[in-house]
């Protein structure tokens, strides 16, 4: 009950990361500073730890919250109310991120202890943890519901978790988030030796939504890592590579608990499945709750979710762009990029209807094999009269066969024509220039592949999966599949084109959907803009005002 309304009063002060630090009926009023204690690891504690990371999500969404486990600890006495154990307290923990703050919901019965009440709290933090010299402290004062508080609180029993010397858990953990870190700090409470994570690689992430966004492996293990270090420093963690649903979890003759959700239950019953198979001892399944995502979407999962964290990505701005100081600030170019049937045409219609000048290297190709043409020339040069139609003009299909699937052919092409195809982009974008508009989308399927980002401002990319795209490609085009699967395999995969990509998009949804990523993608760049004109501005009368 108090744990929703600490939290919204300490996300007030907090920008990045809320430490939490379990301490019942710390008294800082004593005049004494009071010392840290052993909590037993009670069934209790991880109902409050679904509920914190559950609030979490609804009251400080933007936090990195992590709830520490140094102070939690089984005890043979521990479970008898409150008795804690009575050795003494290690020396204070590192933290990832030195507190500079800390804060406490001790209320103050009379005004003038606050002096000392913030003195004692400083002391007492500085004996848990390592914490920066002139560290402040600040006292909450939470809107509790007090009655009901006092009425849980009386004749409470606690009863104690068992604990288990190796835990297993497998998963993704993309974009470490509020389920996920209830689900770690339970399995570190339910762990007193040996904590085993099975993290999925790039083989297990085939069906995800908006793959290509999942973190690298590197980089969720780097903040697993970092997480359970501040959690519970004392657990042996393990951290292995999952190419298959089960991976150790089923050879391992150590392992005796693995904890699950309501959507993996039925996961870790095949894991005790096949460890029985394997001679070995099965796993006590630890059921935890999913977390419900109270800001989730009519299209988005109702849990807390990584792909709904992925998909709230889409049109926002995923890695700065690159240094454009060589370019005019307008027009502020957008190069828009992405595989056959992605949808990026349509995007930049929309693009246009929003005040862009759209700029279609597609048709601008098409234009450069005008009969007469030097273009046309080389083309018939390189690929012969079985390219013409009867009038004698490029067959475009014909020349298509050609080349899309076969890597040389396509280079012959692409040295004649994608020089030819930039100079007439360029050439629109300095007559936007001329006629003072803000923004061109240069519309291009290759533009990565042609190296042209040296003349953009920012790389646009849109993405659906190769199955989709393949899908759309026959019934909008009539080719074979063949053909379709040929196209794109003459383009950058999807993931390989998200490394370059400043933005990204998806169609893979309804129009509207996709409207409102668009629209959201060119709202943040107007903010964008704004800023660098502002800049602009600010160094031109000499001022550096932060
Ligand atoms: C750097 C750029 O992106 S410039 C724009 C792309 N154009 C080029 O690269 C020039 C070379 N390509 C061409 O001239 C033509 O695509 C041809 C002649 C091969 C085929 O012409 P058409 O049959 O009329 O097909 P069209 O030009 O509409 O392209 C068909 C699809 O192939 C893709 N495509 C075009 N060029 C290439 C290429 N060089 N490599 C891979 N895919 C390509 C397009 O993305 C398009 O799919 P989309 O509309 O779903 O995005």
């Amino acid at each position: 009950l108090r744990i929703a309304p600490v939290l919204s009063s300490a996300a007030q002060l907090v920008d990045r990361t809320l430490y939490i630090h379990l301490h019942p009926g710390l008294n800082l009023g004593s005049g004494s500073p009071p010392r840290p204690v052993y909590l037993p690891p009670v069934v209790d504690l991880s109902t409050f730890i679904t509920r914190l990371y559950s609030n979490a999500a609804d009251v400080c969404g933007h936090l990195d919250v992590r709830f520490l486990l140094t102070n939690i600890r089984a005890h043979p006495t521990a479970c008898s109310g409150s008795q804690t154990p009575s050795s003494p307290f290690p020396t204070p923990q590192p933290l990832s991120h030195s507190p500079e703050v800390v804060l406490t919901d001790f209320a103050v019965q009379d005004p003038h202890q606050t002096n000392q009440v913030t003195q004692c709290l400083e002391k007492y933090a500085g004996c848990c943890y390592v914490c920066r010299p002139g560290l402040s402290s600040v006292l909450l004062h939470p809107q509790l519901q007090e009655n009901e508080d006092r009425l849980r609180n009386q004749g409470e029993k606690l009863e104690c978790l068992e604990t288990y010397s190796d835990v297993v858990v497998g998963g993704t953990f993309d974009r470490l988030h509020g389920a996920h870190k209830s689900l770690l700090n339970v399995s570190c409470v339910l762990a007193s030796k040996r904590f085993v994570i099975g993290v999925c690689n790039q083989a297990m992430l085939k069906k995800k939504v908006l793959k290509e966004l999942v973190e690298p492996y590197s980089l969720r293990v780097q903040k697993l890592k970092e997480f359970l270090q501040d959690t519970k420093p004392s657990l042996q963690v393990e951290i292995v590579p999952l190419d298959d649903p089960f991976g150790v979890s089923i050879v391992d003759p150590l392992l005796k608990c693995i904890v699950v959700s309501e959507e993996t239950k039925k996961g870790g019953e095949a894991v005790n499945q096949k460890r029985i198979e394997n001679g070995l001892q099965p796993l006590v399944l630890h059921e935890i709750q999913l977390l419900k995502d109270v800001h989730h979407t009519d299209i988005e999962e109702e849990k807390i979710s990584s792909s709904s964290l992925r998909f709230r990505l889409l049109g926002t701005l995923l890695a700065p762009p690159k240094d454009a100081s060589h370019l005019p600030t307008l027009p502020y170019v957008i190069g828009l990029t992405g595989g056959s049937g992605s949808g990026k045409t349509s995007i930049a219609k929309q693009l246009e209807a929003l005040g862009a000048v759209r700029i279609d290297c597609d048709k601008l190709g098409h234009e450069v094999y005008q009969k007469g043409t030097a273009a046309y020339h080389k083309v018939l040069e390189v690929f012969g009269s079985e390219i013409l139609n009867e009038d004698q003009s490029i067959n475009r299909r014909a020349l298509g066969r050609k080349v899309f699937g076969n890597k040389e052919q396509l280079k012959a092409l692409t040295d004649i024509v994608w020089p030819e195809i930039a100079e007439l982009a360029q050439s629109r974008i300095h007559q936007a220039r001329e006629e003072g508009k803000r923004v061109c989308v240069v519309d291009a399927a290759v533009l990565l592949e042609a190296g042209w980002t040296d003349w953009m401002h920012e790389v646009w990319l849109t993405i659906i999966p190769e199955e989709e795209a393949v899908l759309r490609i026959t019934e909008r085009d009539g080719v074979t599949v063949e053909d379709a699967q040929h196209r794109l395999q003459s383009q950058w995969s999807n993931s390989k084109q998200v490394e370059h990509a400043n933005v990204v998009l998806s169609s893979l949804w309804e129009q509207e959907i996709t409207r409102k990523q668009v629209l959201k993608a060119w709202n943040l760049l107007q903010q964008r803009i704004q800023l660098k004109l502002g800049g602009l501005e600010g160094d031109a009368g000499g001022s550096h005002q932060v």
